[in-house]
């Protein structure tokens, strides 16, 4: 890889899990936590691996399933969603940029993380976020966003703007086709509801 190296991953876990009814990370696949899975791909490929929740008792329901190399975190301010999280996760990075997933993506490949790695040093030093593009629909939850955007986000939710879409929209976005990154697509597949697990 030539330019520069993507080194920070966070996860994304403070979510509500209320159509799902369910502390989504800690539901299982084949015998392991969502989040667990999720956390094995991400230290094999990133130096720092960090997670954010909402509160501190949610952390607490995480903090023995996970690798100690794994930073856990709060939201700075709670109840804002992804976006939030994405804020808490940049303030927190020792990076410029870090790749974000979703803890209810269990199906994360290492291909996919590998792959935004290439792209990331191919055009990181030119992209605020880069992001999965699927069909016409973007991954936002799947996606490296840069540490300079802290000031856009804080403006954002200070004007009670809440979408991950209005801040990919607002900034400079680099869309990838999430079928380059991952063929299989399944790194995108999100369980959201009860019948989702059906697999
Ligand atoms: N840190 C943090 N993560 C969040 C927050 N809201 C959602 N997430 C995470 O963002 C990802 C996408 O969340 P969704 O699936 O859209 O929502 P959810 O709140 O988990 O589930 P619902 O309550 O059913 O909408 C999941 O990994 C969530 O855990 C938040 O306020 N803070
Ligand atoms: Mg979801």
């Amino acid at each position: 890889m030539t330019g520069p190296e993507l080194e920070s991953a966070v996860i994304l876990c403070g979510g509500m899990g209320r159509r799902m009814g369910a502390e989504k990370g800690l539901l299982e696949i084949e015998g392991e936590p969502f989040i667990v899975r999720i956390s094995w791909g991400l230290m094999e490929h990133f130096q720092e691996v960090l997670a954010v929740f909402r509160d501190e008792d949610q952390m607490g329901m995480y903090a023995d399933i996970l690798d100690p190399s794994i930073r856990l975190l709060t939201d700075e301010v709670p109840g804002l969603g992804p976006l939030g999280g994405i804020l808490t996760g940049l303030e927190n990075i020792s990076t410029m940029a870090a790749l974000f997933v979703p803890c209810d993506s269990p199906l994360i490949t290492g291909e996919f993380l590998v792959n935004m790695k290439v792209v990331f040093s191919e055009m990181g030093s030119s992209c605020d976020v880069i992001v999965p593009e699927n069909g016409g629909r973007l991954e936002p939850l799947h996606a490296v966003y840069s540490r300079s955007l802290r000031g856009d986000i804080r403006l954002l939710l200070s004007r009670n703007k809440r979408r991950v879409g209005e801040l990919i929209e607002s900034v400079n976005s680099c869309p990838v086709p999430a079928i380059r990154l991952d063929p299989s697509l399944e790194s995108f597949r999100n369980f959201n509801r009860p019948e989702d697990l059906r697999i």
